[in-house]
């Protein structure tokens, strides 16, 4: 089972996202890839919501989902669409953030909504208000495939432990955590706690991202950390796809979830205790 990590620089057209979204998928699959991994936001990214609101589409209508979805039935693969911008019938008239697992048929296995919302003044300068724009979903989705069960997840989720925690001790072997991280946090922080993830699930980790400068027509261009990863249950890094877009490979094998959760079983060592006083 062969994993690529899908690494690009998304704009706000979701037109052009997509061209360069199916170049990859294509690319990979000569590659030698069965399941393939595009990151957060793969149809728009945009800090202006003037921009999503004419630009995103209800999940029924959204071309990019569609296409993405005969693409993959025509190459044959698995593709997690890392997540879309979607539009929904919330009545504060927020979009989803919502990650979709493709089968090989074009059919949607799995979808999920990001549940923790990234809500941080990193600095004077520097604030994220996601909420502002996005309805947080409120259910955790684990995906049962030929090549192990899959636990899905988004970007800032990743801080939230419990989270994994709760997918693994359900029966995930492997964590996708498709991202647009800040550049700032993503140096600080997305390697140790991508790590941190595998090591105490003891689960693949997988996780495409958005890199670099992201055009905008309005409002702020945003800049992302890259660095797609993946990572083994050991919690060693076995691809890193560095500062630029492209693609990284990983063999998946799921005797290496065994292996590390026979010599490290913490995940059945759950004990209660009561809380702190
Ligand atoms: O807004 C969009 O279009 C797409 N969503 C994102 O880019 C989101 C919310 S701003 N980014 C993150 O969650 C980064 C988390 C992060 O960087 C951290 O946890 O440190």
């Amino acid at each position: 089972m062969r994993a690529a990590l899908v690494q690009m620089t998304s704009g706000d057209d979701p037109a052009d996202n997509l061209r360069q979204a199916r170049g990859y998928l294509r690319e990979a699959t000569a590659g030698g890839a069965d399941f393939v991994l595009t990151p957060e936001v793969t149809n728009c990214l945009s800090a202006s919501c003037a921009v999503q609101e004419r630009a995103l589409q209800r999940q029924d209508a959204d071309p990019t989902l569609a296409a993405l979805r005969a693409e993959a039935a025509e190459l044959g693969i698995w593709l997690l669409i890392g997540s879309l911008a979607l539009k929904t019938d919330d009545p504060d008239g927020r979009f989803a953030n919502r990650s979709f697992l493709i089968a090989p048929d074009g059919g949607i296995a799995a979808w999920y909504d990001k549940i923790h919302m990234f809500d941080v003044q990193i600095s004077e300068t520097e604030t994220y208000r996601e909420s502002d724009g996005y309805r947080p979903g409120d259910r955790a989705v684990l995906a049962q495939t030929p090549f192990g069960a899959v636990g899905l997840s988004v970007c800032y989720d990743l801080r939230f432990a419990h989270l994994y925690r709760g997918l693994a001790q359900a029966g995930a072997e492997i964590l996708t955590v498709p991202a647009a991280f800040s550049p700032v946090t993503g140096a600080a922080h997305w390697e140790p706690l991508l790590r941190a993830r595998a090591i105490e699930t003891g689960c693949y980790v997988l996780a495409p991202a958005q890199c670099g400068l992201h055009p905008a027509s309005e409002g702020r261009a945003r800049r992302t950390h890259g660095h797609a990863l993946a990572v083994s249950p050991w919690g060693e890094v076995l691809a890193d796809a560095g500062a630029a877009p492209g693609i990284v490979y990983v063999d998946l094998n799921r005797q290496e979830v065994a292996r590390a959760r026979a010599r490290v079983p913490s995940i059945t060592h759950d004990r209660p205790f009561a809380p702190p006083a």
